[in-house]
């Protein structure tokens, strides 16, 4: 990637397509220089905000406003020039093609965010942010996103570093002059403080999992046999008719998607054809594949069983799928049907009837299989959730239990973005400080103590981005859209 600082850069900031008005940004040396080639005004030029015309030679291309940031206090650091012009496409290519005419260049992705923290307008961490910000696709999401980029998280790197600096100064005097120790920080005092840091990386490493939900968001497939009722779950949990519901085993025959906010986790439920041992009809049975695959894909299983009868053979079939194919996703049993009894009375009226029309080994049969079914869900120690697609009763419920499994808890209030680049180090961090720790617990380990905090430091400048290097840089800010 050719980061070229010396350039001066140009892109369409906002989105692109038709709108009202398009931001078009340009930032370095010549921002102000080429706008002046280009923009007529009667404004004052003391005036930050100028109204007039960007013109090409002779021809008028569109009426817009000129906002001037001089450096250094701009977000890049640089000089900046924002045209708000008409969002047309063809007069965003216009002006950006005259743009590059006048001796801009097109700016590469992430640019005027990498030129803001080449610059120490702000540390890797909210650069990184700002990205997580744009995307975020829940409201809980951005508001993490926005901690990061307030700098809250960079903030607790920053105090981990001081305590960190503070203590190792005490190390390394104990280094040189052992014999002074009791002077400075007893062996129980540079242990306490080690612990105390321990335990502040082990919060932070703890935020790992819900930054994550919160950024990427979870995918959930409802499975469960034919008129278990996952359409009507589907239903219930997105709040309008999304997919077709009716009392005929196999309605549903390909796999539906919807989009919800989870209690602030981004949430893709997915509706699947009901799975079952016995199908003639070719669609079923290709609904019934995508139906295995969209589970084998997803973060969260929501089981469906129909709380209304007993177990069957179908529920077997899932049963024994899901021990096959997913024996890590979490599973969710939902009771649905939580509106009707479960029908034991209906159960024995069954039994009475398979008891006269079945031999003595069919029953048995069907009996060991009920018990299966049954005993599955109990092994995996989880209580079905009862639910009512049809009145409601109990979505809420599910609703926190796919949140719980994200990582989300109700008493949540210190959200930041943590990716898997600040994880990565925040664990070096952890063993490094709990090695210098196990140091100070012999006589004799006090250089290892001490190797292991300067390590420590290492990794926290990492985060920051202090010390880290141009292709990690460049893998960072590639990834942002163009204009950012
Ligand atoms: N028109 C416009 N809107 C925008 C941006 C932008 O670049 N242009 N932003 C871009 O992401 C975001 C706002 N973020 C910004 C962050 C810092 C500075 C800035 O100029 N910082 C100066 C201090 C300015 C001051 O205090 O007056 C600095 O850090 O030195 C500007 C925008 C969202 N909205
Ligand atoms: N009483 C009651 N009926 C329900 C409930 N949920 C679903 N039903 C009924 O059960 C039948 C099947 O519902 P669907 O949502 O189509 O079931 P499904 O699991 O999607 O079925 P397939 O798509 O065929 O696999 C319909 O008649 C629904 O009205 C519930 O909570 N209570
Ligand atoms: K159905
Ligand atoms: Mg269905």
């Amino acid at each position: 990637m050719n980061y070229n600082t010396e350039d001066t850069i140009a892109a369409l900031s906002t989105a692109a397509g038709k709108a009202a008005i398009a931001v078009i940004r340009l930032s370095g040396k010549r921002s102000f220089d080429i706008i002046g080639k280009i923009f007529e005004t009667k404004t004052s030029a003391a005036k930050q905000v100028q109204y007039g015309c960007i013109v090409d030679g002779g021809e008028k291309i569109d009426e817009v406003l000129c906002a001037f940031f001089k450096n250094p206090n701009t977000y890049t650091g640089e000089d900046i020039a924002e045209i708000s012009c008409h969002g047309n496409p063809v007069i965003i290519n216009k002006i950006l093609n005259l743009l590059y005419k006048t001796g801009a260049r097109q700016a590469l992705p992430g640019e005027f965010t990498y030129r803001g923290f080449i610059n120490g307008k702000m540390d890797l961490t909210k650069a990184e942010s700002v990205c997580a910000l744009i995307t975020s696709k829940t409201e809980t999401a951005a508001k993490a996103a926005l901690n990061n980029v307030s700098g809250e998280f960079a903030n607790k790197i920053k105090n981990l570093k001081n305590d960190l600096t503070n203590l190792l100064a005490f190390m390394e005097v104990s280094l040189d002059h052992p014999e002074e120790d009791i002077m400075f920080l007893s062996r129980q005092e540079k242990q306490a403080r080690l612990t105390l840091l321990i335990e502040t990386t082990k919060k932070l490493l703890a935020i790992y999992k819900i930054s994550e939900s919160l950024q990427k968001g979870l995918k959930a497939a409802i499975i469960g046999k034919p008129n278990a009722g996952k359409s009507s779950l589907l239903n219930a949990i997105v709040g309008k008719n999304r997919a077709i519901v009716t009392d005929i085993a196999g309605t549903t025959t390909d796999t539906i998607e919807e989009f919800i906010d989870c209690r602030g986790v981004p949430l893709t439920i997915i509706d699947t054809a009901g799975i079952r041992t016995h199908s003639d009809n070719s669609i079923e049975l290709l609904g019934q594949k995508r139906s295995k695959e969209a589970a084998a894909k997803a973060d969260v299983i929501i089981w469906v069983l129909d709380g209304s009868a007993p177990f069957d053979n179908n529920d077997k079939q899932i049963a024994d799928f899901i021990k096959t194919e997913n024996i890590n996703t979490p599973i969710l049993y939902v009771l649905n049907k939580a509106d009707l009894e479960r029908q034991s009375e209906k159960w024995k009226v069954e039994s009475e009837i398979n008891d006269k029309s079945k031999n003595k080994n069919e029953q048995q049969n069907d009996q060991s299989e009920k018990w299966k079914v049954e005993s599955e869900i109990a092994v995996n120690s989880q209580l079905p959730l009862k639910v009512s697609s049809l009145t409601g009763d109990g979505i809420p419920a599910l609703l926190n239990a796919i949140a719980k499994i994200a990582g989300v808890s109700d008493t949540q209030n210190d959200l930041l973005m943590i990716n898997s680049r600040h994880y990565a180090h925040l664990e070096n961090a952890f063993s490094a400080l709990t090695k210098a720790k196990e140091a100070y617990a012999l006589e004799d380990a006090d250089e290892i103590a001490a190797f292991e905090a300067r390590a420590t430091l290492s990794e926290l400048n990492e985060i920051l981005g202090i010390t880290t290097s141009q292709d990690i840089l460049d893998t960072i800010f590639s990834n942002f859209c163009i204009g950012k």
